[in-house]
């Protein structure tokens, strides 16, 4: 992959850069925990220290296309510009007369952010043209364009992948550094190797685990992740996190994990609650048993103990997805008994890695410090199918 160096003297040049400055927002809208944000400093600070203009592109959740203020970048923007020390430039459109007019203001040297890229349909449709042509719009804003949104790059949209083939291109000092850690994952990982797979985008990760019972030795299960296998094993789940169509596959996955010899070390207690909610009524039931009026939420402190020792045995770790709804602190035990045994295990000489946006900001909440861990990885989903071994869009379409 070619650097921000190779694109030459960049003193006046407006540069493109895609970041992932996806940050978990509370109810009124304040960054919860700013670590994509600080991820995304260091090539911005290389480009403005080249005298570059610094046009900044990214996306918040997962609007559908059109304008939603509660995806808005704009608290994005404060917060790089109190980590800069200068004042960030905000459009209130991505393409439109808002960006055109921010564009045309930058001085060498400064950064304007241009609102939420998923207000746009373009950015994430299925159809090639369609992206195309805002791909088109988004390249007309720069002379060049720098890749550094690690998070999306396994995401084949118009600002990731269409954009690089328009532009002369570099991967920024993110991608570069995460793609050598997770590297060191994928070429001979020290034995034994364990992924934990939790989180609440089921539907996106199950398929990883295919691959993955190809390269690791042990899978821990936790999350929303469960209750998919728990209704493969034929249980009930009650109200939790169900991926239904996906049952009979994952029914495939635990065979092929036996056949293989890869161990699945699924819950043998969940916390289960009544509702979604901080002050819901729970306890702790066996994985077997939750009630049909209730929800799980985290794993329970007998699973939690059995997955903190399998972690403690591991020689590599890989970490996505928080145990339970870390967020509210009734569901946050899961994971933070599983964060322990990863810094447990870094301290006795594993190669640990945590990867996710709200993984991170859960380590970070539970008090844990980025430095107890091998690596922090900004991306979640991407580092997972880059573990895969897939060939992921967006690192594709810088090597070519
Ligand atoms: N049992 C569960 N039910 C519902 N949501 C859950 C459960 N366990 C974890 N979560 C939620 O998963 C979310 C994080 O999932 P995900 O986006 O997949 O992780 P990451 O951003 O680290 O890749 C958190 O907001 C957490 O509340
Ligand atoms: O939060 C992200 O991914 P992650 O939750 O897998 O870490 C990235 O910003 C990608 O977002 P997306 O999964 O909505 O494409």
């Amino acid at each position: 992959m070619r650097t921000i160096d190779d694109l030459g003297a960049l003193s006046g040049r407006t540069v493109l850069v895609r970041s992932d400055l996806n940050v978990p927002l509370d109810s009124e809208g304040n960054i919860t925990d700013d670590g994509r944000v600080r991820a995304s400093v260091p090539t911005l600070r290389q480009l403005t220290d080249a005298g570059a203009r610094v046009v900044v592109c990214a996306h918040l959740g997962r609007p559908k296309g059109t304008p939603e203020q509660k995806y808005s970048l704009r608290p994005a923007a404060d917060r790089l510009s109190e980590l800069l020390g200068f004042p960030v430039l905000f459009a209130t459109d991505t393409v439109g007369e808002s960006a055109n007019e921010t564009v045309d203001k930058l001085h060498k040297g400064q950064v304007a952010l241009l609102e939420n890229l998923r207000f746009n349909e373009g950015e994430t449709s299925k159809d090639d043209a369609e992206r195309g042509a805002f791909a088109d719009q988004l390249s007309h804003l720069a002379d060049a364009f720098v890749s550094d949104g690690f998070g999306v790059v396994h995401r084949k949209q118009a600002s990731v992948y269409d954009i690089a083939e328009r532009l002369p291109q570099a991967a920024g000092q993110l991608v570069q550094t995460e793609v050598g850690v997770l590297r060191q994952l994928t070429s001979k990982p020290q034995r034994p190797y364990a992924v934990v797979l939790g989180g609440a985008k089921v539907s996106d990760k199950l398929g990883v685990i295919e691959n993955l019972l190809e390269k690791a030795d042990l899978l821990l299960i936790g999350g929303g992740m469960v209750f998919t296998f728990l209704a493969a094993q034929g249980y009930e789940v009650g109200t939790s996190l169900l991926e239904s169509e996906q049952v009979a596959r994952v029914r495939g996955y635990l065979a092929d994990a036996e056949n293989r010899g890869v161990q699945i070390v699924l819950p043998t207690d969940i916390v289960a609650a009544t509702a979604f909610a901080a002050d819901a009524e729970h306890e702790v039931v066996p994985a077997d048993a939750i009630p049909a009026d209730r929800m799980g939420l985290d794993i329970g402190p007998e699973s939690a103990t059995r997955f903190a020792e399998a972690i403690r045995g591991a020689r590599t770790v890989f970490w996505n997805g928080p145990m339970g709804a870390f967020e509210m602190p009734a569901f946050a035990a899961g994971t933070q008994v599983v964060a322990q045994a990863l810094v447990d295990a870094t301290t006795s000489g594993a190669l640990t890695v945590v990867g996710g946006g709200d993984s991170a900001a859960a380590v970070r909440q539970l008090g844990f410090a980025d430095s107890d861990f091998g690596h922090i990885s900004t991306g979640g989903g991407a580092s997972l199918e880059f573990l895969e071994g897939k060939t992921l869009p967006g690192l594709s379409v810088l090597e070519a």
